[in-house]
């Protein structure tokens, strides 16, 4: 049995995601905290009839970090949606400003108080925000590169549902996407050119005007959502359903015996499996698919059928990954700058 805990777990996406979390029978304990309403949040979930503990925690006070390491207390898994979304016009890049030292002084904690736990990384710059809990891990002595996350799912769903409709499109055959599942994946980072659809055979289906069209709609998928909200947030629901694929797998991996087959954006430098020269040389942190079992990463397994075209891809992600990494990395070492 797992406790989870949900860091935001009032916002747009914690809510949903805190609901799907309730509604998974392996999930022994639910810790809800927000520096909002989330003993709200978790009293109405409270009576969804479940086995389950649900608890919801809040701040006393601004500096008051008890019910933040009180929520925290033995959990296997902490999934971290809090900070800000983007408005309109703005990149997630425009995030770091507040989401870093959320992030930060979040897995500071969890580093202190669960330092063995799984750590999913929800809130943007995800390309950025994962360094940061890496590096912050590092200076509480507690990192385990087999065990941070940054959850880069929702690229993976984009891709699965839009290549689906690609194909109608192209063909006029039916593929559904959870046919594509797993065959097709994106890489790379989380935010538009570093995002890199892989589509393995299925590419061939598809001419070059309808190629372009599903490579932006991957890369910006995102945007169209902001833009769709008008000013209202971004990607909440669609966001929960992706981070509880990939949570319910971690689920999984922890409570059977089974290797799991994930996606996620991980400092691989440190995991077995290769990676190809060009990613290895320049960045040291890719969305990657791998083998995950009951200590987490066991096994990266880089796709070995990239065309030329995701190739040239990878080489752009790399170099705009680069300087968002680096970003994460001087923000817990400014010393280093
Ligand atoms: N990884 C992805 O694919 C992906 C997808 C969608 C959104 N996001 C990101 O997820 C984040 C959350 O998005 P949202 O739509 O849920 O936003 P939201 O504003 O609806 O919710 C965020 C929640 O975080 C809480 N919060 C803020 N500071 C906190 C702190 N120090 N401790 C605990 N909770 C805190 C807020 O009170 C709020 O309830 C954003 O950064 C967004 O860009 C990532
Ligand atoms: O686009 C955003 O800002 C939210 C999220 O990263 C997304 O891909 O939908």
């Amino acid at each position: 049995m797992v406790k989870i805990t949900v860091l935001g777990a009032a916002g747009g996406i914690g809510q949903p995601l805190s609901l799907l979390l309730r509604l998974n029978s392996k999930v022994s304990e639910l810790a809800l905290f927000d520096i909002v309403n989330a003993q709200g949040v978790a009293t109405d979930l409270s009576h969804i009839p479940s086995t389950q503990k649900i608890t919801g925690y809040g701040p006393k006070s601004k500096t008051d970090i008890t019910q933040l390491q009180a929520a925290l207390k033995d959990a296997d898994i902490v999934v971290i949606p809090a900070g800000i979304p983007r408005k309109p016009g703005m990149t997630r890049n425009d995030l770091f400003k507040i989401n870093a030292s959320i992030v930060k002084s979040l897995v500071h904690q969890a580093g202190l108080i669960c330092p063995n736990a799984f750590i999913c990384v929800i809130s943007n710059p995800v390309n950025s925000t994962v360094p940061i809990a890496v590096e912050e891990l590092k200076t509480l002595g507690v990192y385990n590169p087999s065990k941070v996350f940054g959850v880069t799912t929702l690229d993976n769903l984009r891709l699965e549902e839009f290549l689906s409709l690609s194909i109608k499109r192209a063909t006029g055959k039916t593929v559904t996407p959870a046919e594509l599942r797993g065959d097709v994946i994106s890489i790379g980072g989380h935010s538009g050119s570093t995002i890199v659809p892989v589509l393995n055979s299925w590419a061939r289906n598809l001419s070059s005007e309808v190629y372009d069209s599903l490579l932006h709609r991957v890369q910006y998928g995102g945007d169209e959502v902001v833009k769709a909200k008008q000013g209202r947030g971004s990607a909440t629901l669609s966001m929960a359903t992706a981070g509880y694929r990939f949570v319910s797998h971690l689920i999984e991996a922890l409570t059977g015996d089974s290797v799991v087959d994930e996606v996620a954006y991980v400092k691989f430098d440190e995991l077995p499996g290769q990676v190809p020269d060009i990613v290895a040389d320049n960045v040291s942190y890719f969305s990657l698919p791998f083998k995950l079992g009951k200590t987490g990463v066991k096994l990266i397994t880089f796709p070995h059928s990239l065309s030329d075209k995701e190739t040239g891809l990878m080489a752009v992600a790399v170099n705009q990954l680069k300087d968002e990494i680096a970003r994460g990395v001087n923000f817990v070492h400014p010393s280093k700058l």
